[in-house]
């Protein structure tokens, strides 16, 4: 007789996010205003242009208001941080979001620095990561503070934890690493220079893959029993179908992990639900002033 192969829990993203949308919406709603989010696109990229819409749909379902600036592809650097100042000193605005990638020829740094640092509903102004890093978060970008509520909906407590993030983009894994190391995990960061990644990685009690490289992470990279989190989102082309999307981590892990997030349908929805989180939280700081 085989023994039963062993299947991870899976932490689904959909029930998490509609709890923290629901938690959302009851606090928009005792604001005297209609929170107002702002967001800019550049462009057509067709990936952007589907969290765009997300972003703005979700909006409205839960309660806030919301306007999409999209620009076109040429627009130039004094075009956009024109309309970010003009959005800064609009009182209506209560949270702006520039969504990324942008084009080659706009200078992000400049762009996410004009933001006013208390609008900045993604947390990439360099003001938001300092009050990350020294443990006074105000705005946190979006994908990684997902990520916590996710682990805590679903009873996982990372304190004391060994954390291995792959990955170190101001977007996922610089911001994780200082969310988790707040929540008081022991945490390493991995990156492409990492000598013996697969040792590091199977120190993890909770591994997190933000590499971008499809199904990167493999059974023998991950300790027995450790929790593991995919927060890639890679889009196999198919010729006259919708893209394939895969994660970072081989579907196989699931045979050796305890739990562990799908692709999609795993952090992806946690990143537009926690961004009217933010936005929520701006208006409400907002409002006493
Ligand atoms: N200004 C920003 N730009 C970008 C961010 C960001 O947080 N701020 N993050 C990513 C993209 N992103 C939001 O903008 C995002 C990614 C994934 C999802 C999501 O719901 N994914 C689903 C699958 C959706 C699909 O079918 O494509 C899932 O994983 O289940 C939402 C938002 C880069 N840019």
């Amino acid at each position: 007789m085989t023994a039963p192969e062993h299947k991870a829990q899976k932490l689904a993203g959909p029930p998490a996010a509609e709890a923290l949308l629901r938690e959302t919406a009851e606090r928009a709603a005792k604001l005297a205003q209609k929170p107002h989010l702002s967001i800019v696109r550049l462009g057509e990229d067709p990936a952007s242009v589907s969290y765009v819409a997300g972003k703005d749909a979700r909006a409205k379902e839960t309660g806030l208001s919301s306007t999409v600036h999209a620009l076109p592809e040429e627009t130039t650097q004094a075009e956009l941080l024109a309309l970010i100042r003009q959005l800064n000193g609009d009182s209506s605005v209560n949270g702006i979001l520039v969504q990324l990638p942008l084009p080659e020829h706009i200078d992000e740094q400049e762009i996410l620095l004009a933001i006013d640092p208390d609008k900045d509903v993604d947390g990439f102004h360099p003001m938001n990561v300092g009050r990350l890093w020294t443990n006074h978060p105000a705005s946190v970008p979006c994908t990684p503070q997902g990520v916590m509520y996710l682990l805590k909906h679903y009873g996982i407590d990372p304190a004391g934890k060994r954390v291995v993030i792959i990955g170190r983009s101001n977007i996922v894994g610089r911001p994780m690493a200082g969310l988790l190391m707040n929540a008081h995990a022991t945490v390493t960061v991995a990156h492409s220079r990492t000598r013996d990644l697969r040792a590091v990685t199977r120190e993890a009690d909770i591994l997190i893959a933000a590499i971008g490289k499809a199904h990167f992470v493999t059974p023998d990279m991950v300790k027995p029993g450790a929790v593991v989190i995919d927060v890639g989102i890679n889009r196999l082309e198919r010729e006259g179908k919708k893209p394939k999307l895969l994660g970072d981590v081989h579907p196989d892990v699931a045979q050796v992990a305890s739990a562990m997030t799908p692709v999609p349908g795993g952090v992806g929805p946690m990143t537009i639900a926690q961004l009217l989180g933010n936005t929520v939280a701006a208006a409400e700081e907002q409002a006493k002033r």
